[in-house]
């Protein structure tokens, strides 16, 4: 008979921490806690924020009836650390330094780990993360930017984009080590990733100011002009960094990160909306069409995902221009918390050994 494995997953968010427990892959229990800005706002640091949101996980999982002492294992979403390879990391001492100091920068998944951590310490039982937005698989010439001093980084939703490519290597009954994906992962920000034979090759960075416009980021920006436009005086560092993240893309064009509210403007007549909407698309072929390039044209699908995959003029736009590379196979939405809970059980059940963070690359 299978052994039933209990996990818990917590996935924070900027405004949000979902959590979910799983008896082996089947969901019994589930809730998503919102916060406020007033909440959140008030702390300095997002690692400030870790004792609100233990306790209010706590709280959850009480009313739940759920108890830790029936678990096997706790997953957290994995932040900003140094770049790793894919996979399910036990959660260390190195770690969760990192993630405290936040190496790379604050990032709500920064806290993932570390809560992690002290639930499952408190109950002797292993926490761990998986596939962090910092995996990076990328080949060596994918690395060289155009100048030496900055290195291009692999930054995207790793663990969606790879959940995506194992669901679709399942469907051809193919293990994801045998495929070669492209991955376009479009939500509040977008992600395009060439997957060969279960590595994400190379990647736009999809935080900041590569690949194409999003409903929140600006993606690839025209150079000189940035530079001129960051000593010009007219914008903090702040400024520029919000335009890129956060207040880019279609925020900055349309005033929303909403494709539906864009997708209504068109649909009363609104040219300038259809116009945005229009470049977004026809960036994500573009980037789709450089990923078919590095893997030299041998494309088993092209996978869309994401909120924005539910889009069906989108993914017909998408169809219409890309078809030729390969099939396009549509997964809207995202299956993060499961996707979670399949790392931590490939490791209980020794499917895989989980990897260990040394914390050893320097970042710049
Ligand atoms: N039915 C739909 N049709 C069109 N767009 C949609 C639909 N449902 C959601 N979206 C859009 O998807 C986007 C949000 O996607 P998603 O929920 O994946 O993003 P997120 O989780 O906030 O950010 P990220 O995926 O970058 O972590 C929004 O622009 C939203 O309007
Ligand atoms: C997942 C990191 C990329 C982004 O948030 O846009």
């Amino acid at each position: 008979m299978e052994q039933v494995l209990k996990i818990l997953a917590i996935n924070p968010g900027s405004t949000s921490t979902k959590i979910a427990v799983f008896s082996n892959e089947e969901l019994i229990f589930e809730k998503t806690l919102r916060h406020s800005s007033q909440e959140v706002g008030k702390y300095e640091k997002i690692s400030d924020q870790f004792e609100f949101r233990k306790k209010v996980i706590e709280e959850a999982l009480d009313e739940g009836e759920i108890k830790l002492s029936d678990l096997s294992a706790i997953v957290g979403r994995g932040g900003l650390l140094r770049p790793i390879e894919g996979g399910t990391y036990i959660v260390n001492e190195s770690m969760l330094e990192d993630l405290r100091v936040g190496v790379l920068g604050e990032h709500a998944s920064n806290l993932g780990g570390i809560i992690a951590k002290e639930m499952g310490d408190g109950v002797n039982i292993p926490s761990y993360i998986v596939d962090p937005v910092v995996v990076d698989e990328l080949i060596d010439v994918a690395r060289i930017s155009g100048i030496p001093e900055l290195d291009r980084k692999s930054i995207f939703h790793a663990l969606n984009q790879k959940a995506t490519a194992r669901r679709a290597a399942k469907e051809l009954n193919k293990e994801y080590d045998e495929c070669n994906f492209i991955v376009a992962h479009m939500g509040g920000g977008i992600s395009v990733g060439a997957h060969e034979k279960g590595k994400v090759i190379d990647v736009a960075n999809a935080l900041d100011g590569e690949g194409p416009l999003s409903p929140e980021r600006s993606g690839g920006l025209p150079v000189g002009d940035l530079v001129k436009m960051c000593f010009s005086d007219k914008y903090t560092q702040e400024d520029i960094k919000k335009r890129i993240k956060g207040n880019g893309g279609l925020v900055a064009y349309l005033n929303t990160n909403d494709v539906r509210e864009v997708e209504a403007r068109i649909s009363n007549g609104d040219e300038n909306a259809k116009l945005i909407h229009e470049a977004m698309v026809y960036q994500v072929c573009k980037e789709i069409g450089s990923c078919a390039a590095v893997l030299k044209g041998r494309v088993d699908a092209v996978l869309l995902t994401g909120g924005i995959a539910y889009s069906k003029l989108i993914t017909d736009m998408i169809s219409e221009r890309i078809g030729f590379v390969a099939d396009v196979k549509v997964y809207p939405g995202e299956d993060e918390m499961i996707a979670l809970v399949q790392g931590g059980l490939r490791v209980l059940r020794e499917q895989e050994e989980a990897k260990v963070y040394l914390g050893e690359v320097e970042y710049i």
